[in-house]
């Protein structure tokens, strides 16, 4: 059995791992930290868990404790991994962090998009960028992982198959993304009150959000150089999914879209996890809510060089925890799939 911590575990990602972890047969979890709750029963505050976790009490987070687990996970604000997971990987304890903390690979860089200094930069080299997709065989040997974050994911994975093949050009990107509001985390803010988020929709941090650097790097190792990237996010009134709506142009603008569906289906034929629907199809997020599950369809909607690829997930599985977890189990050498078996929940 792999011994498990989670930090962070009355959060929105926290408690979704612990939902996925239940199903698990080779994890068992140990610690599971809250600060505001230590002392609580999981299964008091959770009730959904009752009967996975009887056991199971909040504690604060302490990393003698948690240096006794296999793998520790962060699902905290940014930050906190910094300050936790040079100690736990002395210690032996492999991390999986669902923080943006080790995403970002320039130090500087992260400072300036989260406001803060970086807090173990020596860390980053080693720290591995967990989009199975394309890190696989790093994921396996890794001791550090950087789970990818929500819209990072749905984006590149939608794109990453016209970049790897120079079929468009990687200057002109358009990201046009749709969050629910799970998004934004469990903590107390105005704009996500139901009052707020529930009957409308608005874009927001046009200007620049934090995920372009992240979604800017992995492009760019696709691509083999530059991309130019607008990425434009949006709050949407539901409570889990991204609904990535991706534009390009192509170079070659003869390529038809059957050549791009078999492009699409050869790129992920061997992936567990992605599913390019047939050419011309509209995934919904709903086909994915629970599931750890990217879901795509391409178009060409015109005579013309553009493509239109709809990528979606949820955000707190293939976006977050299940993604996570995928991880884990691609580093402990198990079926990739232990855990994460089960299908989008419709209606
Ligand atoms: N929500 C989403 O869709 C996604 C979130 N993420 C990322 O995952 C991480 C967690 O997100 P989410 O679950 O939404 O966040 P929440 O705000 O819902 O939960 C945060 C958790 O971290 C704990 N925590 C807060 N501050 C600290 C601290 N200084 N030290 C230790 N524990 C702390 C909190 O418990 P307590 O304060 O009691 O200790 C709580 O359990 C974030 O970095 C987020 O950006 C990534 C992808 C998608
Ligand atoms: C709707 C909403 O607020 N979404 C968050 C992104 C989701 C998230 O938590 O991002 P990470 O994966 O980087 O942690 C935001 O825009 O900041």
């Amino acid at each position: 059995m792999i011994k498990v911590g989670i930090v962070g575990g009355t959060g929105y990602t926290g408690v979704e791992l612990l939902r996925l972890l239940a199903q698990h047969p080779q994890a068992e979890v140990a610690v599971i930290t809250s600060r505001s709750e230590s002392g609580v029963r999981l299964c008091d505050m959770f009730p959904n868990l009752r009967g996975y976790y009887d056991d199971l009490v909040f504690s604060v987070p302490d990393t003698n404790v948690l240096g006794s687990c296999d793998v520790v996970f962060f699902a905290t604000p940014h930050g906190v991994a910094h300050s936790l997971a040079a100690e736990l990987l002395a210690s032996g304890t492999r991390v999986i962090d669902l923080s943006a903390d080790f995403r970002i690979k320039d130090a500087q860089e992260w400072a300036k998009w989260y406001g803060q200094p970086h807090g173990a930069a020596e860390l980053l080299p080693e720290a591995v960028y967990g989009l199975p997709e394309v890190n696989r065989e790093k994921i396996k040997e890794a001791r550090l992982i950087a789970v990818p974050g929500c819209y990072p994911t749905a984006t590149q994975l939608g794109l990453i198959p016209l970049l790897e093949n120079g079929l468009v050009d990687p200057l002109r990107l358009i990201a046009d993304c749709k969050s629910g509001v799970s998004g934004a985390g469990r903590g107390a803010k105005v704009s996500s009150l139901f009052t707020e988020a529930g009957e409308s929709m608005m874009a927001y941090s046009v200007k620049g959000h934090r995920h372009l650097p992240e979604i800017a790097q992995g492009l760019r190792l696709a691509a083999g150089g530059e991309v130019g990237l607008t990425f434009v996010p949006h709050l949407t009134p539901m409570i889990r999914g991204i609904h990535a709506t991706l534009y390009a142009s192509l170079i070659d603008s003869s390529i038809d879209l059957q050549q791009l569906q078999q492009l699409y289906e050869n790129r992920y034929a061997n992936e567990p996890f992605v599913d390019v629907m047939p050419a011309g199809s509209h995934p919904e997020t709903r086909s994915v809510r629970g599931a750890n599950v990217c879901r795509m369809a391409i178009h060409r909607p015109q005579d013309g060089n553009l493509i239109v690829v709809l990528s979606v997930i949820d955000n707190l599985v293939k976006g977050a925890s299940g993604q996570a977890l995928q991880n884990m189990n691609i580093l402990f050498g198990l079926d990739e799939r232990l855990g994460l078996g089960n299908p989008g929940l419709l209606p």
